[in-house]
C-alpha cells in the first residue's frame, strides 16, 4: 500500500462507537452548527419509510442531533414521496428545486439540488434503499466529520452484504466498488487506497465543500467528490468511519455496468481526458444478450457546476 495511504489509515479512520449522539449535540450547539441529513430516493417506497422513521424517532425526537431530515424525490413513479412524508421527512421533488436551473435525472442531481433546500453546516447523505443499517450510520459520519477541523468529507465503510436471488448471502457485495472503483483509484490515486468503500452512499461533507465542487448528475457523484476533495484538501481532508454492516437493494449486472461506465467517465475527466463535444450529454454503452440482441444504454455525463456560483443559491452566513 502507498505509504501515505497507510499513514492515513492510522490517523483518519474512526469507528462509529467512538461517537455518542448526545455528546455530538453538545459539540454542535457549542459551535452554533447544525446537521442536515439528505436521503436521495428514486422509487424506494418499500424502504424509505423505515429509513426516515428510524432516523426521525432516534435522532430528531429522542436526541436532537439532526436539524433537517430531507428526502429528495428523484423522479419517482411510485409512492416514495408520500411514504417519506408520512414517516416524517421534509420531501422535495428534485425537479421542483431551483426550477430556473433545469433538471437532470440522477442521484448526483438530487444531492446537488439538496443544497438549495437545506441549511445545515454539515451534510450527511444516506441511501433510501437500505435494509440492514442503523442510526449509528449518522452519528458515526457526523462524529468523524467534526472530530478534526481539517476534515471535509467522511466515507462510511462496512461489510457489504450480497443477497441476490438463488445464492446464499455473503459479504461479497459492492461489485462496482471492487471491480471498478478500487482498481481505478489504486491505479491513478494510490494515496486513496485506504478508503474501504469509495462508493459508499452513506457519507458526510461540510457544506463549504459541497457547495464549491462540481457534481456529476448521475452515479459519478461519489467518486468525483472523493477525488476532488483529495485534489483540493489532500488526504487530511478525508476520513472514514466503520459503520458495521450494510445491506441494500441490488441492481442487476447490466445496470451496474452503466454505473461503472459513469465512474470511468468521471475518472477520465479528472485525469484530463479528451474533451467531449459540448452538446454530447451522454455516451452510449452497448450491451448484448442472445435473447434480446444488442441494446444501447445511455451513460449520463452531465455535471453541475459549484452550487455556490448559481443564481438563487441561499446566501450565507449559515
Ligand atoms: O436516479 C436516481 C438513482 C438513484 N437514486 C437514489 O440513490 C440511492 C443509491 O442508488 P442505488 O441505485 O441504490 O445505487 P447502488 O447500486 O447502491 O450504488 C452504489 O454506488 C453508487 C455510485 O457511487 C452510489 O451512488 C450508491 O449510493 C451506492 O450504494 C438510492 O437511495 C436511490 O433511490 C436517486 O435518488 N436517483
Ligand atoms: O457499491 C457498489 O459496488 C454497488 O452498490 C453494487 O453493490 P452490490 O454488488 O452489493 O449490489
Amino acid at each position: 500500500m502507498d505509504p501515505s495511504a497507510r499513514e492515513w489509515l492510522t490517523t483518519n479512520s474512526h469507528a462509529h462507537e467512538d461517537f455518542d449522539a448526545a455528546d455530538l449535540v453538545e459539540h454542535l450547539a457549542a459551535k452554533g452548527e447544525t446537521l442536515s441529513v439528505v436521503i436521495p430516493a428514486r422509487n424506494e417506497a418499500a424502504t424509505v419509510g423505515d429509513v426516515v422513521s428510524v432516523l426521525r424517532r432516534q435522532l430528531v425526537e429522542e436526541i436532537p442531533l439532526v436539524s433537517e431530515l430531507v428526502v429528495i424525490d428523484s423522479d419517482s413513479t411510485d409512492d416514495t414521496a408520500q411514504v417519506a412524508a408520512d414517516a416524517g421527512a421534509t420531501v422535495h421533488r428534485s425537479a421542483d428545486i431551483a426550477p430556473h436551473l433545469g433538471s437532470h435525472p440522477g442521484k448526483g442531481e438530487a444531492l446537488w439540488k439538496s443544497l438549495f433546500v437545506t441549511s445545515g453546516d454539515h451534510l450527511v447523505f444516506v441511501d433510501a434503499d437500505l435494509t440492514q443499517w442503523g442510526p449509528h450510520f449518522v452519528t458515526g459520519l457526523i462524529g468523524a466529520l467534526i472530530a478534526d477541523p481539517a476534515t471535509q468529507l467522511v466515507k462510511g465503510w462496512y461489510d457489504r452484504v450480497l443477497d441476490v436471488d438463488g445464492q446464499a448471502p455473503s459479504t461479497e457485495g459492492g461489485r462496482v466498488t471492487e471491480l471498478v472503483a478500487r482498481p481505478v483509484l489504486d491505479l491513478w490515486w494510490p494515496e486513496l487506497a485506504g478508503v474501504v468503500q469509495p462508493l459508499a452512499g452513506e457519507w458526510a461533507a461540510t457544506r463549504s465543500l459541497m457547495e464549491s465542487i462540481s457534481v456529476p448528475t448521475g452515479y459519478g457523484v461519489e467518486i468525483a467528490s472523493l477525488i476532488d476533495t483529495h485534489t483540493r484538501h489532500g488526504l487530511d481532508g478525508i476520513a472514514q468511519v466503520d459503520l458495521g454492516a450494510r445491506a441494500h437493494r441490488h441492481q442487476k449486472d447490466h445496470d451496474l455496468a452503466v454505473m461503472a461506465a459513469e465512474l470511468l467517465a468521471v475518472v477520465d475527466s479528472r485525469r484530463g481526458g479528451r474533451p467531449r463535444p459540448i452538446d454530447v450529454a451522454a455516451q452510449e454503452l452497448q450491451q448484448f444478450t442472445r435473447e434480446d440482441g444488442w441494446r444501447t444504454r445511455p451513460v449520463p455525463l452531465s455535471q453541475r457546476p459549484p452550487a455556490c456560483d448559481q443564481a438563487g443559491y441561499p446566501e450565507g452566513p449559515r
